[in-house]
Order: structure tokens, then C-alpha cells, then sequence
């Protein structure tokens, strides 16, 4: 956020106060080399008047651990910490990138009450770069060029949405044939592969993901505070392919009020039951917990 000055001003609230404020004096000591924002330590009180309030909180996966099983965990975590954010930033959009991230979205949407439009999981914006950067370097055009989605689950479940791609304004398939660029089956598995098992190889490196989900929080917050409506893959809580309520990833629309709209892409018969099964899983682990 300070990078690309999404912000004016950023608190950083941790139980780990000593860590906050080391966190925040590091990130200042960027801020004469990027934008002018004041970066401090705090606590709840220091959230008045925030606009938005990212949370990141809890326990993060261990080598070779799922996302889905960080859930008990932070659920409790959540259940101290919402309730402290709603009473000192309640005009705040909640923006969540902690841990089983689509269930912690709904859970916040229900601990909190507010509407799921002001209540967004950071979702697959992350899986969604990654999908991008991996075409991008397989077809040799820059993955701003490349538009395309991964949906459902951050996490094992996902769906990469390939029928819906494109690079620049065509197909795929139409990409291959006019650049003879060709996307194998097994091109097509290796990048399923460096997307859905990202998170495991790097955190297998070196302890944890910063980088990739603090430029996908970035880019959230730049769109909420720029009023862009801009189009993000975001997991919001709603009805997903008729399995009921639950939040998962779909591109949506996202401005100064939050998600506004979604934007179903159109997808293949296989990818459209993945997807359904994806948030099928999700909401089998929201409904098994007890709020
Ligand atoms: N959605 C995504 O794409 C990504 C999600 N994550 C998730 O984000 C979360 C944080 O990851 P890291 O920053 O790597 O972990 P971390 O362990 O470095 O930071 C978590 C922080 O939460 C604090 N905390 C714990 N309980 C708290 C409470 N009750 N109140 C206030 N603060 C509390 C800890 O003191 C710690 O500083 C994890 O759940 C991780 O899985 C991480 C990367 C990408
Ligand atoms: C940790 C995590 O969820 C990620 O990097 O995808």
C-alpha cells in the first residue's frame, strides 16, 4: 500500500504490539522512496475513521499444511478480533486475507453483520496473478495482457476458468494458432500445477507468502479508494452455481461501496461442476462451525 501510495494513512494493530511497531518503523523507513503516507503502530481506538481495515491476523500454514486446516484456529481468532473492529470502524469495508480466506470472509460477514458486498476475501486475486504470470511467460506477452480468472476456492479446490481466458482480445486456442504458440496439454498441466501449489513450494522455501498477496491487498485497496469499479477476482458471500450462501471467488465489480455486481464468465461444462464442488467444500466448512 505505501508503495503505490493506495493509502494516506496505515495502522498496524497486532496482540504482538513489540512487532507492530518494528513492522511499521520498517515500512516507513520506504515511505521517502515511494508515497506519502504516515505509517504507525496502534491499537483498535487508532481505526477510527478507517476507511478500510485489512485483516491478516492468526496463524498461517506450516510446510506442507492446507489452508483448510488453519480453520478452527483463526475462527477463534476472528471471534476477538471482529467485534473490536466493528466497535471503533464500523463505516470500514472489511477486506480479509487470512486463512481458509473464503471461510474467514463469511465468517466475518456473520460475526460482523454487515452487507456482503462491504465484507470481500482477498479470494483468488492472488491465484488469479499467478495464473496470469504463468501464461504470460508460456505465450511471451505481458501478464497485463493476459486476462484471465481463477474462481472458488484460494486453495486446493480452485478452478482455473482456461475456456474463459484470453490473451489480449482472443482465445487461447486462437492466440496459438496465429503466434504457433501452441498450449499442450501438458503446458496446460504444468501451470495448473505452479498455481494451485504455489503457496506450498514458497512457503516450503522460506516460511510464508508476502510479496504476491501484499500487492494483490494493494490493488484491492487502490480500487475501493479510487472509486474504480474495477473487475477482481474476490470472494464475497452469495449464492455460487445453487449451493447457497457461501463466499467464494468469481471476477467482481469493486468501488468505494465495495462488490457491487458479479461477473459470471462463461465457462465449460467440467469447469462449471469444479466450480460448483469448490463451494460445495466451503460451505461444508463454514456450516461446521458454530458462531
Ligand atoms: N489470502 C492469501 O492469499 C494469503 C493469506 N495468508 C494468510 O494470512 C495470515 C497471516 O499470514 P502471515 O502474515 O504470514 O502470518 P504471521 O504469523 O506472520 O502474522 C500473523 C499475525 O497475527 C497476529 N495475531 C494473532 N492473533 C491475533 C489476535 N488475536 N489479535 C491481533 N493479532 C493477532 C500475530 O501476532 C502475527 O503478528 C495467515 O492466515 C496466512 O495463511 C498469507 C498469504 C497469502
Ligand atoms: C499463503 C497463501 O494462501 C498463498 O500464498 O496463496
Amino acid at each position: 500500500c505505501v508503495m503505490r501510495g493506495a493509502a494516506s494513512r496505515i495502522v498496524l494493530v497486532d496482540i504482538d504490539e513489540a512487532r507492530a511497531r518494528a513492522e511499521a518503523e520498517d515500512i516507513a523507513h520506504a515511505v521517502p522512496f515511494a508515497a506519502s503516507v504516515q505509517v504507525d503502530a496502534g491499537d483498535y481506538a487508532d481505526l477510527a475513521g478507517a476507511g478500510v481495515v485489512i485483516l491478516a491476523c492468526g496463524v498461517s500454514q506450516k510446510p506442507g499444511e492446507t489452508r483448510l486446516a488453519l480453520l478452527s484456529r483463526n475462527a477463534e481468532v476472528f471471534r476477538a478480533v471482529v467485534g473490536e473492529v466493528m466497535r471503533h470502524a464500523p463505516e470500514a469495508i472489511l477486506v480479509i486475507a487470512s486463512n481458509p480466506v473464503d471461510i474467514m470472509a463469511q465468517v466475518t460477514q456473520a460475526l460482523s453483520g454487515l452487507p456482503p458486498g462491504r465484507v470481500i476475501g482477498s479470494g483468488t486475486i492472488l491465484d488469479t496473478a499467478r495464473f496470469r504470470w504463468l501464461l504470460g511467460r508460456h505465450l511471451g506477452i505481458a501478464p497485463r495482457s493476459v486476462h484471465a480468472y481463477v474462481l472458488g476456492e484460494h486453495g486446493d479446490s480452485e478452478v482455473l476458468a482456461w475456456s474463459a481466458a484470453r490473451a489480449g482480445s482472443v482465445s487461447l486456442e486462437s492466440f496459438a494458432a496465429q503466434m504457433r504458440t501452441p498450449l499442450t496439454d501438458a503446458a496446460r498441466a504444468r501451470i495448473d500445477e505452479g498455481v494451485r501449489r504455489a503457496a506450498y513450494t514458497i512457503i516450503a522455501g522460506k516460511g510464508a507468502t508476502w510479496y504476491g498477496i501484499g500487492a494483490g491487498l494493494a490493488r484491492i485497496v487502490a480500487a475501493i479508494a479510487g472509486d474504480e469499479q474495477a473487475v477482481l477476482s474476490l470472494s464475497t458471500v452469495g449464492n455460487v452455481q445453487d449451493v447457497g450462501e457461501v463466499a467464494c471467488s468469481l471476477p467482481r465489480v469493486l468501488a468505494r461501496e465495495g462488490v457491487s455486481a458479479t461477473l459470471m464468465p462463461d465457462l465449460a461444462a467440467s469447469e462449471q461442476e469444479a466450480l460448483a464442488a469448490s463451494a460445495r467444500l466451503l460451505k461444508e466448512g463454514f456450516d461446521s462451525l458454530s458462531l
